[in-house]
């Protein structure tokens, strides 16, 4: 008998400081090597222990990458695939993972980023890193996936938490509940430049709540960042006023699609400062289950793998 073919997987992701003292270095290389002032730094590190001291995300996204190849070599058995994980921000670098995937005799690979819409922000610049490296040592080509939201199991996740929160929004409320979905804002710039981002977002939008049936939703963006260049808007707080005023909204679901795991855009933009809109308007927060390892969801990308594997056969 033939061995198996054995392939690399390289799954990419944000980072996230480990302990405390990775705050700075982290930061830093999110500003490309400028360190952030001391009121950055102190913004920044209050925000992390505003939920818990470090972000859960470090531990998530590598039961993500374990469930993932876990799952993956168990659904099919032609080929062995072998799961690396590369970072944008912190170690283990993007760099580092296809280097150690060439150490490891690897010449082929696919390449996923942890985040389901392709802006050139994001995606287009974990691809970029990922293959350049490939490309220098030579002997290693990288099949990349550039999206993913479309996955009807990645869709079908989203509407089930959502039918499984609605479900808890007493009747006589239900009519004044509206479901925001928002991903990560980028400057405002990306729209000259024909990113999908937006359009892509809002058609997951459309997707999920067709799915569980939702009458009334929005898209808002989140988590800016501190500059002076315009960001993609509307904010997802100074949405939830609007909709309050204008429509009188009184319940809140927060949907944020963009990311797939509880960390910090989550766990502080919405679940702490959405939330402290909704309380000042007297209107009620939901926020359903991130992604994480859920099986559904882990399934989604397992299958979103095997397409990709089933695309480059013809
Ligand atoms: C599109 C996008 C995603 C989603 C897609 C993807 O996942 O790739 C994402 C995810 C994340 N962003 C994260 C953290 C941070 N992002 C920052 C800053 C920035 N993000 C940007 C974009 C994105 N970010 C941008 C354009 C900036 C401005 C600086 C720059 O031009 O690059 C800053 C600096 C301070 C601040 O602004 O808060 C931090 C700390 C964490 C980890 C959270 C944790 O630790 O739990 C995660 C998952
Ligand atoms: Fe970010």
């Amino acid at each position: 008998m033939s061995e198996k073919k054995r392939m690399g997987l390289l799954l990419m992701a944000y980072g996230t400081p480990r302990k405390p003292e990775d705050l700075i270095p982290y930061y830093t290389h999110i500003r490309h090597g400028r360190k952030p002032s001391d009121e950055l730094i102190q913004d920044l590190r209050e925000r992390y222990e505003a939920i818990g001291g470090i972000s859960p995300l470090a531990h998530i996204t590598e039961e993500q990458v374990a469930a993932i190849e876990k799952r993956l070599n168990e659904v099919q058995s032609e080929i062995e695939f072998k799961a690396y994980l590369g970072l944008k921000h912190i170690h283990p670098f993007i760099e580092e993972a296809v280097e150690q995937m060439h150490l490891d005799g690897i010449t082929e690979a696919i390449s996923l980023v942890l985040a389901p819409h392709y802006s050139t922000f994001s995606v287009k610049s974990y691809n970029g890193r990922a293959k350049q490296k490939a490309d220098g040592l030579g002997n290693l080509v990288i099949h990349s996936i550039d999206s993913w939201y479309k996955e009807p199991k990645f869709i079908g996740y989203w509407a089930d938490q959502l039918k499984h929160t609605t479900q808890q929004i007493p009747d006589e409320k239900r009519a004044k509940t509206v479901v925001i979905f928002s991903a990560h804002s980028l400057p405002e710039k990306i729209l000259q430049m024909n990113d999908p981002y937006p359009e892509q977002l809002q058609e997951t939008a459309e997707l999920i709540a067709k799915e569980a049936d939702i009458q009334h939703y929005e898209i808002g963006w989140q988590s800016a960042g501190n500059t002076p260049d315009p960001w993609l808007g509307p904010d997802v707080q100074d949405l939830t006023r609007q909709l309050h005023d204008e429509k009188g909204y009184t319940s809140f679901i927060y949907c944020p699609v963009g990311f797939v795991a509880d960390h910090l855009e989550v766990l502080y933009d919405n679940d702490i400062e959405c939330k402290v809109v909704c309380d000042e308007l007297g209107a009620d927060y939901y926020r359903p289950d991130m992604p994480n390892t859920k099986p559904m969801f882990i399934d989604s990308l397992v299958t979103v793998i095997r397409n990709q594997l089933a695309q480059q056969k013809h």
